[in-house]
């Protein structure tokens, strides 16, 4: 069974939208939305995995950010712990770097669905505060 630990992003605006991409079409949750982020690698804290991964999938350097849930999921082929961080101040503007189309929601319109399985408590946790 495959074990991975996840570092991700929730990049807030002023506006209090966020900054959510989509996964390429032949990825694991292909087309899903999700946050921005991924693998922390051997050696890395989450919080060097969070600065890499964004700098790599949306050009931005995150300057301050807080963990704002941890959980894991257990999918058919693999167990995955996410690391979630609320990031809302940066060096640059988002976009999506390696091709994927990225846009700007506004937090209390996201849909859980929209979303891996893994990410339900998350979107409820923004759509209730
Ligand atoms: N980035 C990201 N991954 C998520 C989210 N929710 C979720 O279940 N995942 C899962 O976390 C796992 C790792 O994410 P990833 O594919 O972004 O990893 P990565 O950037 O290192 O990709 P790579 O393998 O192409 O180098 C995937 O199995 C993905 O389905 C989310 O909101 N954001
Ligand atoms: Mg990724």
């Amino acid at each position: 069974m495959k074990q991975l630990e996840i570092a991700v992003g929730i990049i807030r605006n002023s506006q209090r939208e966020i900054f959510i991409t989509q996964r390429a079409a032949d990825a694991h949750m292909a087309n899903k939305l999700e946050f921005p982020g991924g693998k922390i690698e051997t050696g890395e804290t989450p919080e060097q995995a969070l600065v890499r991964e964004l700098q790599e999938e949306t050009g931005i350097t995150a300057n301050q950010f807080g963990l704002y849930e941890k959980l894991s999921y257990q999918f058919p082929d693999r167990f995955i712990t996410l690391w979630f961080f609320m990031v809302e101040s940066w060096e640059g503007e988002p976009w999506g770097k390696e091709g994927q189309p990225g846009q700007w929601i506004a937090q209390n319109s996201l849909v859980a669905a929209d979303f891996p399985p893994a990410n339900e408590p998350i979107i409820s946790k923004l759509l209730q505060s």
